[in-house]
């Protein structure tokens, strides 16, 4: 995916939230020019904060640090970084590594006018993104997002936070980057299981929202997994539609329609908190719950049996998992009962009606629930 084989203009998407507005920025070839479309955002940026995911550290880190280290502010200032890394995977996503990286960023002399960019996955994104917000209570942040699933959902629409051992990102903050910067050239150092795990979120966009995105999926899963250029942006640009839509109406989950993007993830929370963090990736539990969703939106008769065989298709095509052996209902309905949806103490779900569209529904017999879970056994 380089520039000079794929001369791609970049693509830019607004997210709509009033003075807290910004853009997704979705080009190739643009970890070099970093350093300047962040001036163009951020003028008088003089301090950068950059933490990254150890992963991605060589190159994708060291470039952008590059790209910043040699430019001054719009008084002359020479912007001065600050570099992090944190170790890959969801168990980072600790109270423990919050706290060393506030620690850090006092001694790196932080103040309210500097910039934290977090360079990585959802893990980093979600982790760096509330330390921004929690630090001199809010300083600004940047989302430069190095995975698929990063790209299509976790970076985009300001939720920040970290887990708790038992509950999954049950600590945290509402809180918008300044600007998102994807560059699909990163994808070209992602491993195939993460970057499998994204097009869960981006399946889940089909859903929810755009019935003929879920057709286009359909006809094009083969190329997607081929990590095809033009089609992995048409999927980045559509799922970042799709999702700053529905979060410019709904910025903080208050009126219920945010809640859409939670389709499946009341089961996947579960199943990674019991399982274990880091056992089954995000996306792939994400999988998972989506067709517990979907067999409990039959059973209980609110949709057509076509949209579970669909949806299951369409994963089993992109070679995600539909089942997990090891689900644990005994172990996953306590942990489920900390969803963040559960209302006045009774659990709410995003359930399909038909393909790209979803409800939230609450008041659901404990009993289907237990089945849902054991249907995809
Ligand atoms: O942005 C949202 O809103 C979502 O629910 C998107 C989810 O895909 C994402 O995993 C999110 O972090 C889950 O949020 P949570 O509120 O269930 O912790």
């Amino acid at each position: 995916m380089t520039s000079a084989s794929h001369p791609h203009p970049t693509l830019c998407v607004e997210v709509p939230l009033g003075d807290r507005s910004y853009n997704i920025n979705i080009g190739t070839d643009q970890i070099d020019s970093f350093g300047q479309m962040l001036l163009a955002t951020l003028p008088d940026l003089s301090h950068a904060l950059l933490i990254a995911d150890a992963a991605v550290e060589d190159p994708w880190a060291k470039r952008l640090t590059d790209s910043l280290a040699e430019r001054s502010n719009q008084h002359g200032t020479p912007i001065r970084v600050s570099y992090r890394s944190v170790p890959s995977g969801e168990t980072s996503k600790s109270v423990s590594q919050l706290s060393d990286i506030w620690q850090w960023m006092l001694d790196s002399s932080t103040d309210r006018s500097s910039v934290l960019i977090a360079v990585g996955g959802g893990v980093i994104g979600d982790l760096a993104g509330f330390a921004a917000a929690s630090y001199t209570r809010g300083i600004r942040f940047i989302q430069v997002p190095t995975t698929l699933l990063a790209m299509v959902d976790s970076s985009v629409g300001g939720k920040t936070g970290i887990n708790l051992p038992t509950s999954k990102n049950m600590v945290g903050a509402f809180w918008q980057p300044s600007l998102v910067m994807i560059d699909t050239d990163v994808l070209s150092t992602l491993p195939d299981r993460a970057y499998i795990s994204g097009l869960a979120e981006v399946i889940k966009y089909g859903v929810i929202d755009d019935a003929a995105f879920f057709d286009w999926l359909d006809a094009n899963a083969a190329k997607l997994v081929a990590r095809d250029d033009e089609a992995v942006r048409h999927a980045i640009a559509e799922s970042c539609r799709s999702k700053s839509r529905v979060v410019g109406e709904d910025e903080r989950e208050t009126s219920g329609r945010r809640a859409i993007l939670n389709y499946g993830h009341t089961f996947a929370h579960a199943i990674e908190a019991t399982a274990g963090y880091g056992e089954l990736l995000h996306g792939e539990a994400v999988a998972i719950g989506m067709q517990m969703a979907a067999n409990m939106a039959v059973d209980l008769g609110m949709c057509e049996a076509s949209l579970l065989s669909r949806q299951t298709a369409l994963l089993r095509a992109c070679g995600l998992p539909t089942t997990f052996a090891a689900a644990d209902v005994d172990a996953m309905l306590p942990v489920m009962q900390r969803d963040k949806k559960v209302s006045h103490g009774k659990l709410r779900f995003i359930l399909p009606e038909r393909i790209g569209s979803v409800g939230l529904v609450g008041d659901i017999d404990p009993a289907a629930v237990i089945r849902a879970i054991k249907s995809c056994r």
